[in-house]
């Protein structure tokens, strides 16, 4: 394969887009580090493959994942875009749960303007059926799925202590002594957005001087999207939890995405000791993350791929072009 180099990846957007004919959509997903959630977006690329989305599946890499990692993602015909740690402002991060902290860096993605709409999944997430149509919803607004506060791990938020959750208002009353009701409250692990230079500066400007909380970046995201939040069926974005926490919310049978956020539900690495993991619901989900992974009539070298070309971006962000491996 003959890299040549065609341009900068920071060059306007225009630019770029029109010397690639870039599809101006794509599917975007986030990974950080050298552990084993590289195996969630290989899971995410063969499963956007197996329902043939037309978009591509953008993969945006701290400079901690390592080269290995990079190539495995590029030869499942991922477009591999290094991005730079994002913090939230310092010696405050106690208040978020450190292990979300480095999650502030998915705020990146609004610079990658060469797209027009993009949607974010996390590598934690597959999708079992298409929904490129999302693409097609009307501008200017932000879709995501509301999430569930009853989990342990909402324990700090007064909607948990009280028991209130959105997904079923009328249970428990929101307690107006506590202020007023919450917003609706989205679960960044999947949503529907357009990239944009001045909102990603307003972004980082805000971050600079909000102060991080237990859900770091999916709080701070909902703060600052709360007026042009629509909500979108939870078939778009499952949250296990949904399935024991609201049962009569979930039909299992129409959801087309699965976000596998439980503790002890990511499918690599499932051993259904932890509770709830050993649901007859969650092993199906399980293998059904596991057929997909290991189907090898998914991989990029095997699928029946048309486009020749992959842009990949490198360490350099420089845009290189390589031909892509004929699937003839
Ligand atoms: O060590 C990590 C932790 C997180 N992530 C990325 O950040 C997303 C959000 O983290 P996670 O899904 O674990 O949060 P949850 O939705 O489970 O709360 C993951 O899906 C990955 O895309 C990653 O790449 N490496
Ligand atoms: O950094 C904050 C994270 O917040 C969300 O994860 C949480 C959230 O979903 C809670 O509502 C669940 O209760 C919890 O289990 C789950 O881990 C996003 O999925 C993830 O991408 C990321 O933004
Ligand atoms: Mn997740």
């Amino acid at each position: 394969m003959t890299p040549n180099v065609v341009g900068r990846a920071n060059k306007g957007a225009t630019g770029l887009a029109k010397a690639a004919s870039l599809p101006s959509r794509a599917y975007v997903t986030f990974l950080a580090g050298n552990g084993d959630y590289v195996k969630g977006v290989v899971g995410l690329a063969k499963g956007l493959r197996k329902v043939k989305s037309a978009y591509p599946l953008v993969v945006a890499v701290l400079p901690d994942v390592p080269d290995e990692h990079r190539h495995i993602l590029i030869n499942q015909g991922c477009i591999v875009r290094e991005i730079e740690p994002v913090y939230p402002p310092e010696n405050q991060t106690q208040f978020a749960m450190a292990y979300y902290v480095i999650n502030y860096s998915k705020l990146r993605i609004w610079e990658f303007v060469e797209y027009s709409k993009m949607i974010y999944l996390d590598g934690d997430i597959q999708v079992f059926e298409n929904i490129d149509h999302l693409f097609d919803l009307p501008e200017s607004y932000f879709y995501a799925v509301m999430d569930c506060f009853c989990e342990k791990s909402w324990s700090d938020s007064p909607q948990y202590n009280i028991g209130y959750c959105q997904q079923c208002p009328d249970q428990v009353q929101w307690a107006e002594e506590l202020g007023p009701k919450p917003s609706l409250y989205f679960n960044a692990g999947m949503f529907v957005f357009e990239p944009s230079i001045p909102t990603y500066d307003d972004l980082l400007k805000t971050l600079k001087v909000t102060p991080p909380t237990s859900f770091a970046e999916q709080d701070f995201l909902n703060m600052f999207f709360r007026d042009i939040y629509k909500p979108i069926p939870n078939i778009y974005n499952l949250v296990l939890a949904m399935l024991w926490r609201h049962p009569e919310n979930v039909e299992l049978d129409k959801v087309k995405v699965v976000h596998y956020c439980a503790a002890g539900s990511k499918p690599w690495r499932y051993t259904g000791e932890e509770e709830n993991m050993d649901r007859e619901d969650i092993k199906m989900l399980v293998k059904k993350w596991r057929d997909i992974y290991n189907d090898e009539s998914l991989d990029y070298k095997n699928a029946n791929v048309t486009n020749k070309f992959m842009p990949v971006l490198p360490k350099g962000g420089v845009v290189r072009y390589v031909t892509a491996p004929s699937a003839a």
